[in-house]
Parts: C-alpha cells; structure tokens; sequence
C-alpha cells in the first residue's frame, strides 16, 4: 500500500476512517453533496487540522519537511478561483518545490499548456485555469494524487484528455489517484475503485460494476442504473 490513513477524522465532517490506497490505481470517490468527499480529501492531505495519522510509504506525512511533502502527496481543490497575477508557467513552478519537474516542458505540451503558459492566470478561463492548477499538481511527480473535481468546467474534449492522463499517471507513473466526482458514469469508466460517501461515512467500497449496481446506489442518491442510462429509482 502506498498511502495507509489511520482513524483520520474531521469534526462534524468525517467520521473516524481507516483507509488504504494502492499505488497504479484509480479510486473515484462518489457521493451526494455534502456527503463528506471534500471533509475525506481535506483528512488524507491534512487539510483544516484533521485527526488520525496519514502515511505516505510508510513515512507520517505530518513529520515531512514541505517538498519531500509535495513529493509524497498533492491536493488540488475543487476551486478554480485563483486569480493571482502571475503567469501560468509560473504558477505551474510553484507546485514543483524543489522537486526538479524534468520534463517541464513536455508536461506544458500534454497538458495543453503550451499556449497557456505565458498568459497570466487571472486572465485565463475557468477551464484553462484547471489545466494549469492540473499541471501544477502534477510537476512534484507525487507518490499520491488527491483531485477534487478535476474535470468539471472542461469541455468533453479535456474530459477525456484530463481523464486519460489520469490514467497514465496511476497506470505508467505507478502514482495511487484518487478522484472525487459527480458524473457517475465517468466513474465507472475510470476507476479501478469505487468508493461511496453519506454522511461523512464510506458506506461501500470495490469493484465499480459491483458497487454501481449494488442497493446502497438508489439508497444513497435517488437513482438507479438502467438500461437506459440512470433513471430516479
Ligand atoms: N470548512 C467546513 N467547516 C465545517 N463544516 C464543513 C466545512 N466544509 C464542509 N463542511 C460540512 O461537512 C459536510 C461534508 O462536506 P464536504 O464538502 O466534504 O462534502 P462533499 O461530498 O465534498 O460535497 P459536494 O459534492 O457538495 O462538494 C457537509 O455537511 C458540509 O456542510
């Protein structure tokens, strides 16, 4: 296991959660609003001072120093709202942390940065800013990626690119992703794990198919998969 989360905690949030992630996988985490995704992201990348403990390779993420950090685990919040005047490239740079980024320019490239990266990001659309905020939590090369909504605000052909490259990063990289979505059937086209969220609880955990035709869907969200595509059960 590459990240190992022990009764990680958030008040009034998240209920006390042991928690595993493998490393070349991708787990989508998929809940109703409100259901504790952010609260559950927020705990494994210790974010508004959780409990529990969070280990990266065996090492607590709380006694790193900031780039070993960076290197171990990223976050990228579900906010695009970042309208600071600096230039893309730049902003990209401040997620690398000392953590070399070798291939620089050629995360620009796949990312369709190349055009972006020496516009200044609080002139750049939402959706332009979630590629570069991609890039950022991309250059430090973690061991672990936590992805709020990384998608949303891209039109379909981002979708799919933000989404293979996902893929590359769990399936070449060897990187553990880890994403919170809506869209439910881009969950189950991606993920190599479901996880289920109410509450503040995870209420189911495997296989996508599995746990995309299982009762606790409808029980958890209204609807139900059919045939047809998802009906309101
Ligand atoms: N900073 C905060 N302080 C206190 N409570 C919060 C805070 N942020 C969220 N909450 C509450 O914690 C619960 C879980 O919220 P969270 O943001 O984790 O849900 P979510 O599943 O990510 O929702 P969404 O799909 O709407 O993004 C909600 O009841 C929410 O109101």
């Amino acid at each position: 296991m590459i990240l190992t989360a022990r009764t990680v905690a958030l008040a009034g949030r998240l209920e006390p959660t042991d928690f595993q992630l493998e490393a070349g996988k991708i787990t989508c985490l998929i809940g109703p609003n409100g259901s504790g995704k952010t609260s559950l992201l927020h705990a494994l990348a210790r974010i508004g001072k959780p409990a529990g403990t969070v280990e990266v390779g065996g090492k607590d993420v709380d006694r790193l120093a900031p780039e070993q950090r960076a290197r171990a685990l990223t976050y990228l919040p579900a906010s695009r709202d970042i309208a600071w005047p600096l230039l893309a490239r730049d902003v990209v740079m401040l997620g690398a942390a000392g953590a070399g980024g070798g291939d620089r320019e050629a995360l620009f490239a796949s990312l369709g940065m190349a055009e972006l990266a020496d516009r200044r990001m609080d002139r750049l659309s939402t959706g332009e800013r979630a590629r570069v905020l991609l890039a950022r939590a991309l250059v430090a090369r973690p061991n672990v990626l936590l992805l709020d909504e990384p998608t949303a605000n891209l039109d379909p052909l981002w979708k799919i690119r933000m989404m293979e490259r996902l893929s590359d990063e769990a399936g070449i990289g060897k990187r553990a992703v880890m994403i919170a979505v809506h869209d439910l059937d881009m969950a189950a086209a991606h993920a190599d794990r479901l996880i289920v969220m109410q509450g503040g609880r995870i209420v189911a955990d495997g296989d996508p198919d599995l746990v995309l035709d299982d009762p606790v869907i409808p029980a958890v969200f209204g609807v139900k998969r059919t045939e047809a595509g998802w009906e309101m059960a």
